[in-house]
Formats: structure tokens, sequence, C-alpha cells
């Protein structure tokens, strides 16, 4: 999208969620650099009116600010230079929809081209908006959220397409991604993450996946041949993260999340192609090629971590590479043209439900002791790690293209997992196990590390521990800083070239599982980031949870947070003092 790309280009907006197209997190700017970000003041708050769980980031775009909060989505457009709201858009939603949402009312944001924003609702509606006015210009119905297709996600525009996908992997929805017509809202093609080759939009002999160290063609029925009967139309593959794309091949890459339901042994199979990495052709929706992380999943890792593209060093060699820091505790590097897998190694040292990944099968071995579904439901399987929640979820990292480095916000918690039967009830959750977490024992201390990754190499470069899991996404600067939130509520700049040295340090009104964002206004950089706890790690306080188990075990996990923040959705600005 020319109108988008031009935006982008430009470094004084945010003209993307992250920034770009490639979902590397990087701006340009350097006004603040390692230098100078310890002088940084608060220039302006606001309040968003809403309490729950505050993620993604606003966008900015010649001057205007447009800010979304959870549910109910209200949009706030922002006159940069009065900080007037110059329209606001609050959609009328059932509350019902609330119940629908398995990890909090969270929303990761808006979308921009062409003079139009682009909201998608927890109830599935998406709908164009004029960015000047505010004025509805379409609306779509993606999903039925009475059947809990609900949505979390934010839009992506690429090319002349507006891309969302669907949540409701605890309701058995089905997972697919849609892209719509930017100008008329039309479905132009839908693409399902399970069932015949047809509706997944995949050639059975020119989609490739990764094969006896190879890529060879999925063949007929790839994916119905691995489920038991229908159980694939209710098998999720949801796809509620950050996708990316290439223009250099016009092709969009995205995953697909966990199989219901979380008891292993209802879905005998490897449950293809929830799990995957998916690299799709923009114009048709065709699948070029694929990769499952997770065959047969059994500790709900979701595979929908963002796909970030960059030009590295693989093994010593210039690669046009895909990096993905998945929920499964693996940090992969793909050939994002040919889809081969290239690097695949723990960025969590704690991982222990598999020892390796086999590079010529581009399996995970798993250790027979933390295979939940081994021995049948009503069996506790204890310790895994990493819990379900995974050794990152879906706060992104980012990629500093001077240090060559991806900066990974991570999760040090483990669990205990027992499955249990369950039946499926349309538009009743359908989860299918009981779930304890805790902090993962001989930690470094703390519930989750900033780190430092070579993705050519495979290897951590430095780590720098937290009391909780860094559940922010990560932002790095051409003035040397690496930037995230924590769930105490810190805004923190450190070092890119040494993320131990803390350059900055701020205590937010709340608990930060936003996307920190940078952008320029009048000469003068700006670094920003929602507060506002929530999200998975912080479900207890925005739903009001108490019991341990509760919050499919994340209850119990994160119970000290409630000791360091409260709620309560915010919008704090930094820069440096006149
Ligand atoms: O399977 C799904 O459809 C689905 C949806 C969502 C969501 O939409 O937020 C999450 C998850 N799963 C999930 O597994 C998960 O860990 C998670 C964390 C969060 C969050 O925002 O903190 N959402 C979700």
């Amino acid at each position: 999208n020319a109108d988008l790309e031009s935006k982008i280009a430009n470094p004084k907006n945010w003209a993307m969620q992250a920034g770009d197209m490639f979902n590397q997190r990087y701006s340009k700017l350097k006004q603040i650099n390692t230098g100078n970000v310890g002088k940084m003041q608060v220039a302006w708050t606001f309040s968003t009116g809403v309490l729950r769980g505050h993620e993604g980031s606003p966008l900015v775009i010649d001057g205007m600010m447009y800010l979304h909060t959870p549910f109910p989505n209200k949009v706030f457009a922002m006159d940069l230079d009065t900080q007037k709201i110059v329209w606001r858009y609050e959609p009328k939603q059932d509350p019902s929809v609330i119940a629908q949402m398995c990890c909090d009312t969270v929303y990761r944001g808006l979308a921009y081209a062409e003079g139009k924003i682009f909201l998608q609702q927890a109830d599935s509606t998406l709908v164009a908006l004029d960015a000047k006015t505010g004025k509805q210009i379409w609306s779509a119905v993606n999903g039925d959220p009475k059947l809990g297709a609900v949505n979390t996600n934010a839009p992506h525009v690429f090319g002349d397409k507006v891309l969302t996908g669907i949540s409701g992997g605890e309701w058995g929805v089905r997972g697919f991604v849609a892209a719509y017509d930017i100008n008329s809202g039309k479905l132009v093609w839908k693409a399902y993450s399970t069932g015949p080759d047809n509706e997944m939009l995949i050639d059975p002999d020119k989609t490739v996946t990764w094969t006896d160290g190879k890529m060879a063609p999925v063949g007929k029925d790839s994916s119905l041949k691995t489920w038991k009967g229908d159980q694939w139309k209710i098998g999720g593959g949801t796809t509620w993260g950050w996708y990316s794309y290439d223009k250099a091949t016009n092709t969009v890459y995205y995953g697909t999340g966990n199989p219901s339901t979380w008891n292993p042994s209802q879905r005998p199979g490897d449950n293809k192609w929830s799990m995957t990495i998916m690299a799709r052709d923009m114009n048709t929706g065709m699948a070029k090629w694929v990769y499952q992380m997770t065959p047969h999943d059994e500790w709900d890792f979701d595979g929908i971590n963002e796909m970030i593209l960059a030009d590295i060093d693989v093994k010593g060699k210039p690669t046009k590479a895909l990096v993905h820091f998945d929920r499964n505790g693996f940090g992969y590097t793909l050939d994002r043209v040919s889809g081969e897998l290239l690097v695949a190694e723990k960025y969590d040292p704690k991982v222990n439900w598999a020892t390796h990944v086999d590079m010529k099968t581009g399996r995970p071995q798993v250790v027979a002791k933390y295979s939940t579904g081994q021995n049948g439901p009503d069996v506790n399987t204890k310790g895994v790690c990493p819990a379900a929640l995974g050794s990152k979820d879906q706060q992104p990292a980012s990629f500093d293209p001077n240090t060559k480095l991806f900066y990974v916000p991570t999760n040090h918690v483990c669990m205990d997992y027992e499955p249990f039967e369950v039946s499926y009830v349309a538009g009743q959750p359908y989860v299918g196990a009981t779930l304890s977490m805790f902090p993962t024992p001989d930690s470094h201390g703390g519930m989750g590390n900033f780190i430092a990754w070579d993705a050519g190499k495979g290897k951590i470069v430095q780590s720098k521990p937290e009391k909780f899991s860094v559940w922010s996404g990560a932002l790095n600067t051409a003035g040397g800083l690496s930037c995230f939130g924590t769930l105490e509520g810190y805004l923190k700049c450190v070092d890119a070239k040494n993320i131990n040295k803390e350059l900055y340090k701020f205590k937010t009104p709340s608990g930060i599982i936003g996307n920190v964002f940078t952008y320029e206004h009048k000469g003068k950089q700006y670094i920003g980031v929602f507060s506002g706890i929530g999200g998975w790690a912080g479900i207890g306080m925005a739903a009001g949870l108490e019991k341990p188990t509760e919050g499919l075990g994340a209850v119990g996990g994160y119970r000290e947070l409630a000791d360091y923040t409260q709620l309560g959705g915010s919008l704090t600005i930094f820069a440096l003092p006149n």
C-alpha cells in the first residue's frame, strides 16, 4: 500500500502497530539516545477511562494520534498540537462478549491506510472509520461471538487489503485469517487453519513444508489426515497475533494457535495446521509454505507470536530470515522465501518439555514425563516448563539493525497440567484441562527476563532479570536504546549494546502490557506506552478472580502482582526537557 508505505517511511510517524511491515519495532529517531535518556521526563499523560488490560499502542500519523482501548474498544483521535480529542468512536457492543474472551478483554490496536482507521471490535465486527471525522465508512461481520469467535488482534493492512484473524481457541473456534478490501469492506479471501485443502487455501502439490531436511509438497488432505473424525471442525488454530509482510515476494506471515481441546486424548494425531507458521500469497491467500512447530500440542503453546522479518547472517550466510520466538520456548530462524528451517534453539534455558528440535524432521523431541496426554485424562503432569502462557506470549520482540540482535520480553513460569474429558457445547468454553502455574524454580529469581538474542546462531547474548514476566512489546531506536515496560508498571530504557545497563526507569500508573512506541512532533522526539494491568498474566486483577487455578491457572502464578500495581488504563508520553 503506497500511502501506508510513505507514512511508514517517515520516522516521525508510528503508522503501524510494529512501526513497519517487517514487525521489527525499530525507529530511526535518535534525539533521545543513550547519552541523554536519563534526563527524560513525562511530557503528558492521558487516561482512557477503561480499567482492563491495555495492549498494543496508539498510531501517530501526520500530527494526529489514534488511541484505542480494550472492550468496549473506544477510539480517540487526538490533535498533537493541542491534545484536543478531535473525534471519538464508541461502538455499541453486547457486553455478553466479555464472558467469551479467554484472557482479558484486551485489544492490540488499530491499523491505518488511505485516510481510514481500521478497528477490530471484540464482537468480531471489523470497521473502517474516516481518519478525519471518525465517521464509519463500512463494517464487516468477521465471526459469531455467540460461538466464542471474538477478536483481540490488531487488523493489518498489506497492499489493498486489511487482514484480520479470530480468537476462541478455548471455545472450539476453527481458526482463519480473512482479507477484506480496504475500500469496500468486501471479503476477498479467507484461509482456515484446519480442514479440507480448498478451505485452507492449500495446494497439495505446490504448498511445501520442511520434510526430511528439505522442502516437499504437503500432499492431499494434509490437515484432515491428522485429526480424528470431524474434530478439526472444532479444532482451534486461531490467529490472534501480529502479522508481517514482505512486499518483495508479496507474502504475508502469521502463526496459528493451539488445537482444541486442551485435553490431548480427544484429538489424536498431529492436528495440522494448528501451531503453524503460515506463508501465504497476499493476493490470493494461497499457502506457499507452512511449518508446524508443536505437532499434537499437549501444553497450549499457541504458535501465534509475531514473525519478525530481517536480513541477517545465519551461520555466516546472508539470509532473508523470518525469526519467531514461540510459546514452546524455542527461537526459530527460517528462510522466509523458501521456508527452510535453519535454527531452532531454546531461548529460555529452563524449557524442559522437549530436549531439542530434530533439525531433519523439524519436530521437537518431547520428554515423556512432561507429555500431558500420554496416560490419558485425569493424570496431573507436574513441573512442565514453560507454562501454557509460554516462554513468551503475544508481547512482541524488536529487531535492531545496528546490533543485528533481537530484544525479547520473556516469561519464566512453569505449570502442573491435568487434562479432563470435555464435551463440545456451541458457545461454551471447551478447555478440558486444569492448570496451576508458578514461578520457574531455580530461575534467576524472577518470573521473566529481557534478553538479547542472536538469531543466526540461536544463542542468548545477554539476559536482564526482571521480577515479573516482561509482558510488554519492546522498541529499539537509532539512539542506541531498547525500551520495554514491566508488569509492576515501569517503563525502562536500556543500552541496546548492554541491556543490563538500565539508563531510564519510571513508574507509570499501572502495570504495563502495552508496547513501547515513538514518534516526532514539532522537532521533538517522544516515547510512549500504555499502562493498564491485565492480559492473561494480569487476569486475576482484571477479571476479579481469586482461586489459584482460575484464569486458566494464571491467577495463582501471578498472585504477587497485586502487591505492586492496580487497574487503570492510561497513556504516558515521555520526552527530553526543553
Ligand atoms: O486460543 C485463543 O484463541 C487465544 C486467544 C487469546 C486472545 O485473544 O487474547 C489468547 C490466547 N488464546 C492464549 O492462549 C494466550 O496465552 C493469551 C494471552 C493473551 C493476552 O493478551 O495476554 N491473550 C491470549
